[in-house]
């Protein structure tokens, strides 16, 4: 009985007690040019999860960071792992591991604005670009690595990447680098890291599974978490539309495409083909959609993503690969045009909107097969997701 108890015990997941909340950046005791980096890049005052995970993670303990959709988790672990890198070795001192080429690559550029009066060298290792160029600049020597999985254990099996002076890692997007797609590669990637590595893990979303799997890779972390009913963000207004069947999908959304231009907007498909036929779709039908998946070559990718950025185009069509971690700040609209299939997609999609406290909106397309899948969601995040009063334009 009493092991079961103490199993029981060790299976919560809860916030570490006493966990300081350090308000401004000054009291970090930042390096100078980190602190020049950090007001350099715009920021003022730190986020809750700043203030909270970044002393946590300079401390040198395993830490697992949960928050909210676009309120500065990649910073936290940015200005984390700056500061504990010693700049003076050329070696690769910290790693951080993404789902998406695209995340890794945006990791890449916060981390060298935030550090650039340190002249850091951080790599973006990533799929989908010649082997040639990593094995390039890994020998000119980077501080920080940021990559995919896949590229990250290639580059380290050829013995390009060094691990031997790693003493980070950090897994943004966790729970979905330890579901079953990438689980294997992180495993093998840990084995390489010497004993002792700081291990951080991030994510808005840490469903229970992924927290017990993390006792494989973490050696009593500090847990900064929040609860189920607090993951969505006010900020994001959540509706619905119904719509008979899966045909009348298209005049819906073409019906709101108006609204879609005022600002920038995402749409999410559950397949790739899906986003090829709704671009053409789109297309045909006149209106200016751009679209990107994972079956579409990088440069294309690099391309599209470059465009958006720049606010070049206002409608992008895409996959999950879209759905994580993406920080576009002018996307107010997200549009599910099939509902994800899983919780924390949902999540992650409706917060390509309301960044760092801006507003959003979030339409689901509906079809009777969803309402289920619908309720399920405002069940287990206590929110409400609402039918969509007539006009999009006039709540935007
Ligand atoms: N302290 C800050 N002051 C002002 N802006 C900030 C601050 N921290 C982060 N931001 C901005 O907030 C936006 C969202 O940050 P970030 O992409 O790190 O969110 P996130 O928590 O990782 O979200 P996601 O869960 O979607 O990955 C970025 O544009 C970032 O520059």
């Amino acid at each position: 009985m009493e092991f079961n108890k103490d199993l029981d015990k060790s299976l919560k997941f809860k916030t570490t007690k006493s966990v300081p909340v350090v308000p401004t950046f000054e009291e970090m005791d930042l390096k100078e040019d980190l602190l020049r980096g950090v007001y350099g890049y715009g920021f003022e005052a730190p986020s809750a999860i700043q203030s909270r995970g970044i002393m946590q993670i300079i401390s040198g303990k395993d830490t697992i960071a949960q928050a909210q959709s676009g309120t500065g988790k990649t910073a936290t672990f940015a200005i984390g792992m700056l500061q504990v890198i010693d700049i003076k070795k050329k070696d690769t001192q910290a790693l951080v591991l993404s789902p998406t080429r695209e995340l890794a690559m945006q990791i890449q550029n916060v981390v060298k604005s935030l550090g650039d009066y340190m002249n850091v060298k951080c790599h973006a290792c990533t799929g989908g670009r010649a082997v040639g160029d990593d094995t390039k600049q890994l020998a000119k020597g980077q501080h920080i690595v940021s990559g995919t999985p896949g590229r990250v254990l290639d580059m380290i099996n050829r013995r390009v990447l060094n691990t031997r002076h790693i003493r980070i890692l950090v897994m943004d997007e966790a729970d979905e680098l330890l579901g079953k797609g990438f689980q294997d590669q992180i495993s093998d990637i840990y084995k390489f890291l010497p004993p002792g590595t700081q291990v951080v893990v991030v994510s808005a979303t840490l469903p229970k599974s992924v927290l017990v799997m993390t006792k494989k890779f973490t050696n009593n972390p500090v847990k900064i978490l929040v609860k189920r009913d607090d993951i969505t963000l006010e900020g994001i207004k959540q509706y619905y539309i119904q719509v008979e069947k899966e045909d009348w999908k298209f005049d819906t959304l073409c019906d709101l495409y108006d609204s879609l231009t005022i600002t920038q907007a995402v749409i999410f498909c559950n397949t790739k083909k899906k986003v090829d036929w709704l671009a053409n779709s789109l297309r045909k039908a006149n209106f200016t959609v751009v679209s990107m998946h994972g079956d579409m070559k990088q440069e294309e990718r690099d391309r599209i993503m470059n465009e958006f950025r720049l606010g070049n185009s206002r409608v992008l069509i895409s996959t999950d690969v879209w759905a994580r971690g993406i920080d576009v700040q002018q996307v107010s609209l997200v549009i599910n045009y099939d509902l994800p299939s899983d919780r924390e997609s949902y999540i992650h999609r409706i917060g390509r909107s309301g960044r760092f406290g801006r507003r959003g909106i979030a339409v689901s397309f509906v079809t009777k097969d969803d309402v289920l899948t619908l309720h399920d969601l405002e069940r287990f995040y206590t929110t409400e997701i609402e039918e969509m009063p007539g006009d999009l334009g006039s709540i935007m």
